[in-house]
């Protein structure tokens, strides 16, 4: 099932002598199932990619599908609904709201789609465990855990629920690389288990999780290829 799609997407920034493409007629269209890396230099859309497809930014021209809806048909209250609950987002610098604990912050999304306090703190701590946080440092601010630990919140946050669109930019930025290759774990494990996934990295042995990689060079995608390297086959298969 086609759980993402992007038909002839472009963005551009002002106008005139001014305009800066930042996308170009992007076709691009992910499964559940299925992690997709985005590759590219810096400043060749790959960020502007990933908002689009989350709906956080809107396409000058083309059409962006999540599960079959044109976001562009949604009014903002739908597509903010669509976002809290189809869409997850890593975002490189966390992205936590500093007053909540680590359970807080990775029950927002239920809590502000209605999902009651007790319920959605319930499914937090699931989702903090399965990412390999249980304990007191649930119950920790930000500021008291570290940067792996936040990052960890932060995908817990992004998988809490039934979203089918998981989207990363740089997700391991600022992790060791011990930690940050378990966050692509449990991206890849997200995507075996039905979602779709989109992450931008600039790290090749990241991409590598992927089933595929999209590059991106100013604005247009040039070339789509399938990973050169395998990192855990045992991990792939299981699913
Ligand atoms: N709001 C904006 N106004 C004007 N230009 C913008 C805006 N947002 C992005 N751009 C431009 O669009 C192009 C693509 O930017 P984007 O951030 O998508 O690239 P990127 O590949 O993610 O870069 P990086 O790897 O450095 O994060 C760049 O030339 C950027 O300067």
């Amino acid at each position: 099932m086609t759980v993402l799609q992007l038909r002839g997407v472009s963005r551009v920034h002002g106008n005139g002598e001014n305009a800066v493409h930042a996308l170009l007629d992007a076709n691009l269209t992910i499964a559940a199932g299925e992690l997709v890396a985005i590759m590219g230099p810096s400043g060749s859309g790959k960020s502007t990619l990933l908002n689009l497809a989350g709906g956080l930014d809107a396409p000058t021209s083309g059409e962006v599908l999540v599960e079959g809806t044109v976001l562009a048909s949604l009014n903002r209250k739908k597509l903010a609904a669509l976002r809290r609950r189809s869409v997850g987002y890593v975002f490189q610098d966390y992205n936590l709201v500093p007053s909540l604990t680590a359970a807080e912050n990775a029950a927002l999304p239920l809590e502000l789609d209605g999902v009651g306090v007790g319920k959605a703190r319930k499914a937090a701590l699931e989702a903090l465990a399965e990412v390999g946080l249980d304990g007191a440092v649930t119950d920790r601010f930000p500021d008291e855990i570290s940067g792996g630990q936040a990052q960890r919140t932060a995908i817990a946050r992004a998988l809490i629920g039934e979203r089918r669109l998981v989207l990363a930019d740089e997700p391991t930025g600022a992790l060791d690389s011990a930690t940050g290759e378990d966050v692509l774990k449990l991206l890849r494990k997200r995507c075996n288990e039905g979602a779709a996934g989109l992450l931008v990295t600039h790290d090749a042995r990241h991409a590598g999780w992927a089933d595929r990689i999209v590059f991106l060079r100013d604005g247009r995608i040039v070339d789509s290829s399938e990973p050169l390297a395998e990192p855990d086959l045992l991990l792939k298969e299981a699913s």
